[in-house]
């Protein structure tokens, strides 16, 4: 297991957004978490890296396991804690700079300065997020040149760069067309073999084609996790399979 959830419960504004939430993310694969709008998906990935404390008004009960390290105990490093756990958001927010600087940023923080270090590095992690033949030519331009589905793959080329060991994504092809989501889909199949990946989407379709595990929520809870292939075939649970065929949410 990557990340051990136990007995998880978060307030946002006095409001319960997570209740008693336990979960065990594996390690190198894709899990999914689903459920109708505001069911606490959000809220549950930005656990992961203490993300919600940046929100006014939050309460963590519980803990989060990163391997052998409880996340919310006291003196934790944020800034290590978030090179480790990068995330991904629904819309693409690459900086307004180059296409280099915006990969190599993260890079310079970690102490990397030789410039031809930093050339091998953005031009790897350009690789893996498969946007380098897109982009090579074009390193030097503004980020906010490139189209929504490229700016998304450097927003993953930027967290990938500095070797997280997990990915969270938010959403990440909910803003984007056919075509640059499937490229998110493939890229997402390609880096579970580096990767913790856990995905938040709206799109049912797209859980059963990247995840290898599903978390179904509902109301701060998860009612049921199980291989993608049983939750979508033969769940437990009489609202996991009310919601997977469209019966609510
Ligand atoms: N900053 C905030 N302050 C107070 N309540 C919040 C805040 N952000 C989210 N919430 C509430 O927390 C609950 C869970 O929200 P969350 O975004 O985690 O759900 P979600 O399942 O990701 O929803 P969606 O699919 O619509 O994005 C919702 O009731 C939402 O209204």
């Amino acid at each position: 297991m990557k990340i051990s959830v136990q007995d998880l419960s978060v307030r946002l504004a006095g409001k319960v957004v997570l209740d008693q939430v336990n979960l065990q993310i594996p390690t190198h694969k894709v899990t999914a978490l689903i459920g109708p709008s505001g069911c606490g998906k959000s809220s549950l990935l930005r656990s992961f890296n203490r993300m919600n404390e940046l929100l006014d008004d939050t309460e963590t009960r519980g803990e989060v396991w990163l391997d052998q390290l409880n996340i919310y105990q006291d003196g934790i490093d944020l800034a290590e804690l978030r090179r480790r756990v990068g995330i991904v958001f629904q819309k693409p927010n690459p900086f307004p700079q180059s296409v280099y600087e915006n990969v190599a940023f993260g890079l310079r923080l970690q102490g990397v300065n030789s410039p031809r270090q930093l050339d091998e590095l953005v031009e790897a992690a350009l690789v893996k997020a498969a946007l380098w033949q897109e982009v090579k030519d074009r390193l030097y331009e503004n980020a906010l040149t490139l189209s929504g589905g490229q700016q998304q793959r450097l927003v993953i080329a930027r967290a990938i760069a500095i070797e997280p060991e997990v990915l969270l994504l938010d959403e990440p092809a909910s803003a984007l067309d056919p075509i640059s989501t499937l490229k998110i889909e493939e890229l997402i199949y390609e880096l579970k073999q580096h990767y913790t990946i856990v995905i938040v989407t709206h799109n049912m379709q797209q859980a059963a084609r990247v995840s290898d595990f599903t978390a179904f929520m509902n109301m701060g809870r998860v009612v049921e996790f199980d291989a993608t292939n049983k939750i979508f075939t033969d769940p437990q649970q009489a609202q996991t399979e009310d919601y997977i065929t469209g019966r609510f949410g």
